[in-house]
């Protein structure tokens, strides 16, 4: 038996859901370009757990049910009051919440095809509002509760700043959860696969995943970008900064990816919208050290963004505090874990690899005296 270090290059099992073929991106065969460019997050949604796009009234019934899921109970709002470690990671309190709001739902274990469809509703519409009411606790503001009005973008904003969103903020923040719903079997949906593969409930698979996202080589790399380019400063300093760390084999944040080689095609969207986002509040000066970060990095290590990079100068755009950067992506990724756990429990088999054995040869035991 030989292994593959990080498992690289192993096709781990069989999806509808999404594919990277030759640097391109498509969610059910539709291009993430068409998609960032036209859908709703909540169409995305829908295609991502249906496999086919929404007509008008099913996404209508689709954000209507959103809408009427988003309220948390209480007792989890008042669970973020009673942390005895100040400035707790908003990861770490996701990670908690979404498996305490499993002991809030009386059909949590009830693994029919229903109730699970009902729990991907749940827990989608609940994120949101867990990591809106988390960010305004840990502040000493009280939560705000859902406008049901608005789109599920709209409605996070809404939840986390209690004013509405102008429609460039929307349409921002709703295509960046567009571009971050679903990426094939990247690290955490692999671990909710993993893990609801042992017929495990959704609460259990979901809260498996916040855990791997929250790793700075996966979805904790858009918040080290922004301490990066808080810890630069200025554009002047910049080159020195990135060629001392290269210099030093340190890895720079949001470059790199396991997957793409020429690219991610998501990266060009949110640089984009960084571009205009940090022109627009007066902070262009993070899109330009942006800029030139990408230039040294490809150009010396060949290694072009991902989509962490830009996304970090847009989140910080929207006026969002940085540690928030992790969670919002898992308010999108949530929708891509919850359609990777249907699939799985629709064609499910155990998922347990082997490990090639490195230690030592046979042994014999030595009574603990005669060691
Ligand atoms: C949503 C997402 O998860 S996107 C990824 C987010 N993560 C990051 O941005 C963190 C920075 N990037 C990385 O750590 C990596 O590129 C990963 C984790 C994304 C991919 O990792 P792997 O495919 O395992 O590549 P690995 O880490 O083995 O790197 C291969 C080589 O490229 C180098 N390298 C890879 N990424 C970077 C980087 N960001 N900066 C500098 N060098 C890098 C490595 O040092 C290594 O060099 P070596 O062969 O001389 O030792
Ligand atoms: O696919 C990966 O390995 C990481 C990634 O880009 C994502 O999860 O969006």
């Amino acid at each position: 038996m030989t292994s593959t270090k990080g498992l690289e290059g192993i096709v781990a099992t069989q999806s509808a859901i999404s594919s990277i073929i030759d640097d391109t991106l498509t969610y059910v065969g539709y291009d993430i370009d068409d998609l960032a460019n036209n859908a709703s997050f909540e169409e995305v949604v829908y295609l991502l757990w249906h496999l086919r796009l929404p007509k008008e009234e099913e996404l209508a019934e689709l954000k209507q049910q959103l809408a009427d899921n988003m309220s948390v109970p209480e007792e989890v709002l008042a669970h973020f009051k009673t942390y005895p470690i100040k400035d707790v990671h908003p990861m770490a309190a996701l990670r908690t919440a979404i498996s305490l709001l499993g002991l809030y739902d009386a059909n949590a274990e009830d693994m029919s095809k229903e109730e699970n469809y009902l729990k991907a509703i749940k827990l989608q519409a609940k994120i949101a509002t867990v990591v809106t009411a988390f960010a305004r606790i840990r502040k000493g503001l009280e939560p705000i509760a859902p406008d049901t009005s608005l789109g599920y973008a709209a409605n996070f904003l809404y939840m986390l700043n209690g004013k509405k969103p102008e429609s460039i903020e929307e349409e921002a923040f709703n295509k960046a959860l567009v571009l971050h719903a679903d990426h094939e079997l990247n690290a955490s949906t692999f671990t909710a696969r993993v893990c609801v593969a042992t017929l495990s409930d959704m609460y259990s698979g979901v809260t498996a995943a916040i855990g791997a996202l929250k790793g700075p080589l996966h979805g904790g790399a858009n918040e080290q970008v922004m301490n990066m380019l808080m810890e630069i400063g200025e554009e002047d300093k910049v080159d020195e900064y990135i060629h001392n760390k290269l210099a030093n084999k340190e890895k720079i944040m949001g470059f790199g990816h396991r997957v793409y080689r020429k690219g991610d095609p998501r990266a060009k969207h949110l640089r984009e919208m960084s571009e205009k986002l940090t022109e627009l509040r007066g902070e262009g000066k993070y899109f330009r050290m942006s800029e030139q970060i990408e230039k040294i990095v490809t150009g010396e290590k060949k290694l072009p963004p991902n989509v962490d990079f830009y996304s970090a100068s847009v989140y910080h755009s929207l006026g969002i505090d940085h540690d928030l950067f992790t969670p919002i992506f898992a308010v999108s990724r949530i929708s891509g874990w919850i359609a990777h756990i249907l699939e799985q429990y629709e064609n499910n088999r155990l998922i347990r690899p082997r490990a090639e054995y490195i230690g030592p040869d046979m042994q014999k035991y030595v009574p603990i005296d005669q060691r």
